[in-house]
């Protein structure tokens, strides 16, 4: 069976490109509240498997733009949708992919990010006040690719970060929270970005992120969890910035992720046999960039995107090999 031995691009292609085209399904009036987080993991798939003109350009950019809210001066997920720090960064990310900054009002998007750092140093996604480590990331990297860095109070951000660190190494989403592989991407990669690893204990966590791998090849989340695709990526990645993607067995995880292709529809889902989605799709082929599988575009572990775009913007750091 050929999805088992090789990564099926062509057939990824063309399933991203036809998720903008069924709008009458119902998964896609589900996924409204998401629609800017899909188009960037829809992009950055497609930047990976270097087929990055499949998606029109000026459409893409149309639509970012629909998504943004005058009065809160940040990004929905979806037009007429309130603007949150996800979307936000979601929308930055695309916008810096395509080249096409010079459309926002920069001082109005940062003025929106650094507005929802809470007095403890976390910040919130919206207005509303949910506070977790996901949203301190997304305001480090959204500023750092704004080239605002300078204007974040670093000290109390990476105080913060540390107060969510546990004993197994890893990170929570708040103070007291259990270690999760996604936690621990967010917290690391803020981390990284702000130059602050000595927060890390590398061993440590380097330890607990190499217990993710179960028999079948397939990382999970959190010890006695399920292997998922996704994990594969906020593993991988973590592991990457500590420099020691060693501690992971590349083939038996590779193997695992081309099981979970669809061989038909093309797409990747959560684990074999389950139904794909673009964000398990992008995740994929992320982490088999991230393990070097042949003739995918190198991917920065840290932003999630093209290593030659964070290149250019003189963002990669002095960690890296
Ligand atoms: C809201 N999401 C999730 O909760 C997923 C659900 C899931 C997928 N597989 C198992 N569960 N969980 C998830 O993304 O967890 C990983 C995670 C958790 C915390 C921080 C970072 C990553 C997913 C969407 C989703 C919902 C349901 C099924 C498949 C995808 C999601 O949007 N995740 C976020 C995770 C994430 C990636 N990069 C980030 C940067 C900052 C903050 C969050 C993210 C995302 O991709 N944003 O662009
Ligand atoms: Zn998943």
């Amino acid at each position: 069976m050929t999805s088992d031995s090789e990564l099926l691009v062509p057939l990824h292609v063309a399933y991203i490109k036809s998720l903008g085209e069924n709008k009458d399904d119902l998964v896609y009036h589900m996924t409204a509240h998401l629609r800017l987080n899909a188009i960037y993991w829809g992009l950055t798939a497609l930047c990976i498997m270097n087929q990055k003109e499949a998606l029109d350009r000026e459409e893409m950019i149309g639509f970012v733009m629909s998504c943004w809210d005058d009065e809160a001066g940040g990004f929905g997920a979806h037009p007429d949708h309130d603007a949150h720090i996800l979307a936000t960064l979601s929308a930055i990310q695309i916008l810096v992919i395509q080249d096409a900054l010079d459309r926002i009002d920069i001082p109005r998007v940062v003025k929106f990010i650094l507005s929802l750092q809470q007095p403890s140093g976390v910040f919130a996604g919206d207005s509303f006040g949910e506070v977790d480590t996901r949203f301190s990331y997304c305001a480090v990297n959204a500023l750092s690719l704004l080239g605002k860095l300078s204007e974040l109070d670093v000290e109390k951000t990476v105080a913060y970060i540390r107060s969510c660190k546990n004993f197994d190494g890893g990170f929570g989403a708040c103070i007291g929270a259990e270690s999760h592989a996604g936690q621990v991407f967010v917290c690391v990669a803020a981390l990284a970005i702000l130059d602050r690893l000595d927060e890390v204990d590398h061993e440590t966590l380097a330890w607990w992120l190499a217990e993710r791998q179960l028999p079948n090849g397939g990382l999970n989340g959190r010890p006695e969890k399920l292997e998922d695709v996704c994990y594969s990526f906020w593993v991988l990645s973590a592991l990457s910035i500590l420099q020691k993607l060693s501690w992971i067995d590349s083939d038996k995880l590779s193997s695992f992720i081309l099981s979970a292709q669809d061989p038909d529809s093309g797409g990747i889902a959560d684990r074999p046999g389950d139904m794909v989605d673009v964000f398990h799709t992008l995740f994929g082929v992320a982490a088999l960039s991230l393990l070097g599988y042949p003739g995918l575009v190198d991917l920065d572990p840290v932003y999630c995107m093209p290593a030659s775009v964070i290149e250019a913007k003189g963002l990669r750091k002095s960690w890296q090999a």
